[in-house]
């Protein structure tokens, strides 16, 4: 297979997308690495596994309508394989194995098959094991790479942290002529509503040239700046503290002007379609409950 990522919107071709199946039994509060997760599991309201397979399926079939060639996990028993986004990347034609939370680690070899049918001289593993990233805060857009990490000296005991500067430096060497920019973001183990777990849990591109984005997400207010002066604000759709903790800036583009999209994003959904894009909607509350959505659900492979 020739990979080829450009972006976060061109046309979509190939595509791994995470499962849901044998995801095990509703994790312990110690066991769980991120807070709304735990938020749910005091509540008794986490996620079952027959309705998250029948979310996750309802995104199969929209991306089988579009001709998407879908890539599923082989199942690992009682593992929560929902996230693919975080284990792996492609960057232009290169698959990058992320160095994953310990938690997270076993959920690679699922999709081993499918890096079997990828060029290994195009395939990467980071040298060591200090240097920390995953696919969920890794952004490309065109000559950019946007990184989401945490700066703050607690670090190392935040579990919500994912991406360090090791991570980023070890990007900028694989990517020499991209424009590598990393955002410093806000995390909290105790408060889903002020963590932003992922890049990709407060920022998006979406379209030709817009995005959605959470400004509260951003502990260096001058990255949100960054973004601001980039896009242009006229072209940023600002989510609040409950969008960000629902995930809406973690839909998921198919193409330019398609997206995919949770049903009960009225004011996003409202927002894209009055810029001409089509909006999929599909069920994803109950994946939303582990804080991830489509975007961290779907792992792209190739791209027009
Ligand atoms: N790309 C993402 N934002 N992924 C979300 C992953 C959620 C998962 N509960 C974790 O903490 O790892």
């Amino acid at each position: 297979m020739k990979l080829n990522i450009q972006n976060e919107t061109s046309r979509l071709r190939a595509v791994v997308l995470g499962t849901a199946v044998s995801n095990g039994n509703t994790p312990t509060v110690e066991e769980a690495y991120d807070p709304k997760s735990i938020e749910h599991i005091k509540a008794g309201t986490y996620p079952i596994e027959s309705d998250m397979t029948e979310e996750m399926n309802a995104v199969a079939r929209v991306l089988e309508k579009y001709d998407v060639k879908v890539f599923r996990p082989e199942i690992i028993k009682n593992c929560n394989q929902i996230f693919a986004r975080d284990i792996s990347l492609v960057i232009e034609d290169k698959f990058i194995k992320s160095n994953i939370l310990p938690d997270r680690e076993k959920e690679i070899k699922a999709i081993q098959y499918v890096i079997d049918t990828i060029d290994p001289k195009k395939v990467f593993k980071a040298p060591s094991e200090e240097i920390h990233f995953e696919g969920g805060d890794i952004i490309i857009h065109n000559d950019y790479i946007f990184i989401g990490t945490y700066k703050g000296e607690d670090y190392p005991d935040c579990i919500v942290a994912r991406t360090n500067m090791k991570g980023v430096e070890y990007i900028k060497t694989l990517f020499p002529n991209k424009i590598v920019k990393e955002f410093d973001l806000n995390k909290s183990m105790e408060n889903p509503r002020d963590n932003a777990l992922h890049l990709d849990c407060c920022f998006q591109p979406v379209g030709k040239n817009k995005a959605i984005i959470h400004k509260e997400g951003f502990r260096d207010i001058k990255g949100y700046e960054f973004l601001v002066d980039l896009f242009g604000k006229e072209n940023l759709f600002h989510i609040t503290k409950d969008e960000m903790y629902d995930m809406n800036s973690n839909i998921f583009s198919i193409a330019e002007d398609i997206v995919i999209s949770e049903k009960n994003f009225i004011r996003l959904n409202t927002w894209l379609r009055n810029h001409k894009i089509t909006v999929e909607e599909v069920p994803y509350a109950e994946i939303a409950k582990q804080e991830g959505l489509l975007r961290c659900s779907t792992m792209p492979l190739i791209r027009d």
